[in-house]
């Protein structure tokens, strides 16, 4: 069988499956993963009833995948465009960032969030994960700033114009400031949390991205991720949070690190809703 594989088809497969990695991490952590999940088990479903002849089963599966193939694109529409801008800001290729680099830019953005919670000067760093969030930063102030410290700080200083409103970070920059979030209008929020909070809240409802707020009131540090809000992180929670968010826009470990990790997610249903929590 080895014989009848040239150099070519050898080099076809490779292409293939890279395409097939690049596109599994552009995916990774979206809603349209669980649609991919969902498909292979069909897939594999489908294969089962085929080896083992089971015609009407068979059958049923392939009318049900057909009707799928033409509802994907337009359930999943917004999804499908992301990506193909993503693959047009060269995402697929795009240079992973170094383990160094990713635990140099967590602890930037740790010490800035101790100092501000020190200082008890309120701040809203959103970081943007696979959904875009140019309609928020758009009408905001660009900035396309290295994250550090310092930078971080001084956008929050009192006083500073830019002081009001959220930072979205992505990857290894500081895009924006002063950006309007949609605010959450989830009634189960504390009465005692104001506006920062409902917008850090309510971006992480229309997007994957994280929020951290610093409060201005309480000194305390929260997260958001997926419409949830945990209130006053430790030190250590929020080491793990930003090293989690900076080393999953890393070079991943191992294409079978990515795989065991996919499969994990797969056995329990998805990431969980809390899993940074810990
Ligand atoms: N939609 C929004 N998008 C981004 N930032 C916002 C938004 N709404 C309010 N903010 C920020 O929140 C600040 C007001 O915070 P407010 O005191 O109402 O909230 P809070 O949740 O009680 O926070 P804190 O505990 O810091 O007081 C504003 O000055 C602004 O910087």
């Amino acid at each position: 069988m080895i014989k009848f594989l040239s150099l070519r088809d050898i080099l076809d497969i490779l292409i293939i499956a890279f395409l097939i990695y690049r596109i599994l991490l552009l995916l990774m952590d979206t809603r349209a993963m669980q649609l991919v999940k969902g498909l292979l088990l069909l897939a594999l479903v489908s294969v089962f009833a085929r080896t083992l002849r089971f015609e009407a089963l068979s059958w049923i599966l392939g009318k049900f995948l057909g009707v799928l193939f033409i509802a994907i694109p337009i359930v999943f529409q917004p999804e499908l465009r992301r990506m193909l801008e993503e693959i047009g800001k060269g995402s697929l290729w795009r240079r992973a960032i170094s383990r160094e680099k990713a635990q140099s830019l967590a602890d930037e953005v740790l010490r800035a969030l101790l100092y501000l919670q020190s200082q008890k000067i309120g701040a809203l760093i959103v970081l943007q994960r696979s959904t875009g969030l140019k309609d928020v930063w758009q009408s905001a102030v660009k900035l396309d700033a290295e994250i550090s410290q310092e930078v971080l700080v001084s956008i929050f200083w009192p006083g500073n114009p830019l002081h009001d409103g959220a930072v979205i970070l992505d990857r290894e920059r500081v895009i924006a400031a002063s950006c309007f979030l949609p605010l959450s209008d989830n009634p189960d929020i504390s009465r005692w949390l104001g506006t920062r909070h409902r917008a850090a809240l309510g971006i992480t409802e229309v997007s994957d991205a994280i929020s951290l707020v610093v409060s201005e009131e309480r000194g305390e540090v929260s997260f958001a991720i997926r419409g949830h809000l945990s209130r006053g992180l430790k030190e250590n929670q929020l080491r793990q949070l930003l090293l989690h968010y900076f080393l999953s826009e890393s070079e991943p470990t191992s294409l079978w690190e990515r795989i065991r990790e996919a499969f994990a997610s797969f056995r329990s249903g998805g990431v969980k809703d809390d899993e940074m929590d810990r």
